[in-house]
């Protein structure tokens, strides 16, 4: 299928979630995460979910990583093309912009090449581990500033679709992506 009609699908499906199915479907993919083999890294980003476009609520997740003493990274819009990246920590105050994004008002940036792990959103994602979030390329440019290695892992309520068919050059394929009944691994070496 092509991305304009995924994101049509994926929307209309999303919406169509209960907020108690988003909170058992979001714990369950925290349960899962905790299998990934990622547990040995320090830094660790990851969305705060848009509520009114029933995003994955990252609280268990974020719970998690703290408890860990890990590094959480949050993302903020810095431009129409461009996200800066803030740490986590007790003092960071949220504030909601236009498109209804929790986001930190200020803190310590974080350079993209810092991070190990990256959590990422996505309204669609295929059996080759390529996905498409909101169409504005944010992530696609984000995760090529980061070091090859980083480890890419999509979060959907939804299972994989066969085929992308309009995936292009500046796609970076996920190399894990959990949903609630199922972790899919893409990583080829
Ligand atoms: N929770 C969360 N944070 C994130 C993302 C995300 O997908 N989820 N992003 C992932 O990239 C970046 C923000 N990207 C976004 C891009 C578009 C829209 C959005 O609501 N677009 C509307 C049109 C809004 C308008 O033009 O006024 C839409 O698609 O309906 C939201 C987030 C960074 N932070
Ligand atoms: N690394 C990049 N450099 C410049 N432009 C890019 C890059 N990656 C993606 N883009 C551009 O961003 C636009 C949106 O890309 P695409 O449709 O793949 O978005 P998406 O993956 O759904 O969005 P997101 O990455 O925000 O979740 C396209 O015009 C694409 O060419």
């Amino acid at each position: 299928m092509l991305k304009k009609d995924l994101r049509i699908k994926y929307s209309k499906l999303r919406s169509s979630l209960t907020s108690s199915q988003i909170s058992s479907q979001s714990i369950a993919i925290a349960n899962s995460v905790l299998q990934l083999p990622i547990w040995s890294n320090s830094y660790f980003h990851i969305f705060i979910p848009i509520e009114q476009k029933a995003e994955i609520n990252t609280e268990g997740i974020i719970s998690i990583l703290l408890g860990l003493d890990k590094n959480v990274i949050v993302p903020k819009i810095k431009s129409s093309t461009e996200l800066e990246h803030y740490l986590l920590t007790d003092n960071t105050k949220f504030t909601t912009n236009s498109l209804n994004i929790p986001e930190p008002i200020d803190g310590i940036t974080i350079e993209p090449k810092k991070l190990d792990v990256v959590f990422i959103p996505l309204l669609a994602f295929d059996e080759l581990g390529n996905r498409i979030g909101y169409g504005k390329g944010y992530y696609d440019r984000f995760l090529s500033d980061c070091k090859e290695d980083v480890i890419k892992i999509g979060l959907s309520f939804f299972e994989a679709e066969h085929c992308i068919d309009d995936v292009d050059a500046t796609d970076i394929p996920l190399d894990y992506c959990v949903t609630p009944i199922k972790t899919y691994s893409f990583k080829t070496s």
